[in-house]
């Protein structure tokens, strides 16, 4: 069997659903899991959505221009009084209702923010029916359960593997359309695995269903030494190990979520990442393999943050004081992109989520003199050669830089 996963940038609109369709009915013989994200930028309009709502204030013409977006969509693909009209209002109906709802921040964000996905999943699943293909809707939040942890659900895999087994008969007669990027707690509430997550979402469904494959459509012809957007000469690879693109990603390379590797290398399943536009081209696969004489690869992670830690006692940076940042970093479940100390001082750059990072830099006022910047860009440069090694050591502004025998890490002030 093999899982697709479509993201927003492939179901921006009715040619992009109608393309997607046409992907999924030429796939084969093949059981067919399909995995959707909400359908173009909806996601960002739901996050301001739920924060105009949470700040007290009105967000009714946010949610009609919404609303529109998506009535323009179904417009062009159903006829007047077509289910999908009445299958569409009621998640707007609920999404009304999430938002009157009093709770804590991020459990109301998850219920509002998760509707995107159901949205786009129902206009699919009719869509596929109304081309005479046996597809079945899923509620993901049925199989995938995670904690309470809202915004970033952590997986309980025991459950969420079994769940996912008794899909099987299911299969063997259609295609099952299901959303990414979404889960449910035992106690029923809706979760979010995580911005980008939907990828991950497709490697829990085929790594609990022992898929053969897992293909994600994207607007790009596979993975590249580059993002295209920055760097227009960037090439595509044929192939990848499974450690290269883990690493890729966790440097910051938003073309794969950087947790969907970890279950997909530990099955063996190979990740295939194809371009929606032109699905003649291969791709690129991510699997098991040797590959010679990588080109260097470039990563460009925006909205860092820069936070330096300055001792005042004469006592040098100690393990008492990197142990004091580190318990910091680790109460308020933060991760540090890079990090240099020097006799007085320790810096280190993480991402810039507003909220949080003030909660840390307040803690760590409490024993360093702190300073920080923000608006940083953190540019990564694996298997470096001479060329790339001096064209991003000479950067314009850098304010911190790293470099190991194959990684260069320099961080600049764009
Ligand atoms: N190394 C890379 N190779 C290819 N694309 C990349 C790379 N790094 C970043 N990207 C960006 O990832 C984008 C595709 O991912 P994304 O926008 O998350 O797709 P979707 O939301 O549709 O799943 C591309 O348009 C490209 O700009
Ligand atoms: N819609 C969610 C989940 C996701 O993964 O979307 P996409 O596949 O379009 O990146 C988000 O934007 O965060």
């Amino acid at each position: 069997m093999k899982v697709f996963k479509f993201g927003g940038a492939s179901l921006k609109n009715a040619d992009g659903v109608k393309n997607v369709a046409s992907i999924i009915q030429q796939h084969g013989p093949d059981q067919l899991l399909v995995v959707v994200s909400a359908m173009g930028k909806t996601t960002n309009a739901l996050e301001k959505i739920h924060a105009i709502a949470a700040a007290g204030q009105n967000a009714s013409s946010q949610i009609s221009t919404l609303y529109e977006y998506h009535q323009e969509i179904l417009q062009h693909l159903f006829p007047a009084g077509h289910a999908a009209y009445k299958a569409v209002d009621t998640c707007f109906e609920e999404l009304k209702t999430e938002l009157a709802e009093t709770g804590e921040f991020d459990m109301i964000y998850d219920q509002v923010v998760s509707l995107g996905e159901i949205i786009s999943s129902v206009i699919v699943d009719h869509y596929l029916l109304e081309m005479n293909v046996a597809s079945h809707w899923l509620d993901a939040g049925s199989c995938i359960i995670t904690d309470d942890s809202y915004r970033e659900g952590k997986v309980d895999w025991d459950k969420t593997t079994a769940n996912i087994q008794k899909l099987r008969s299911t299969l063997n007669k259609n295609i099952i359309v299901t959303q990414g990027f979404i889960g449910k707690t035992t106690d029923g509430y809706t979760t979010t695995l995580g911005r980008e997550g939907s990828d991950f979402s497709a490697a829990i469904f085929a790594s609990s269903l022992l898929a053969d494959s897992v293909t994600i459509w994207k607007d790009v012809p596979g993975v590249m030494n580059a993002d295209p957007k920055r760097l227009p000469a960037a090439i595509v690879f044929d192939e990848l190990p499974f450690q290269e693109a883990a690493e890729m990603t966790y440097y910051g390379a938003s073309v794969i979520h950087p947790k969907t590797i970890k279950p997909l290398a530990n099955k063996g399943i190979p990740l295939l990442v194809k371009n929606f536009e032109d699905p003649s081209l291969p791709g690129t696969k991510i699997h098991e393999c040797k590959v010679d004489d990588l080109p260097p690869l470039i990563v460009f992670k925006d909205n860092q943050c820069l936070i330096s830690c300055k001792v005042t006692d004469y006592t040098f940076v100690t393990e008492q004081h990197l142990s004091e940042i580190f318990n910091a970093l680790s109460s308020l479940d933060l991760r540090v992109n890079v990090m240099q100390n020097s006799a007085i001082s320790f810096s280190f750059c993480l991402d810039f989520r507003e909220n949080k990072v003030l909660s840390l830099i307040h803690k760590l006022q409490e024993h360093f003199e702190v300073y920080y910047n923000t608006g940083l860009t953190l540019i990564t440069v694996k298997n470096y050669d001479e060329k790339t090694f001096e064209k991003y050591r000479k950067h314009q502004n850098v304010l911190l830089e790293q470099s190991s025998r194959s990684t260069l890490q320099v961080l600049v002030r764009p």
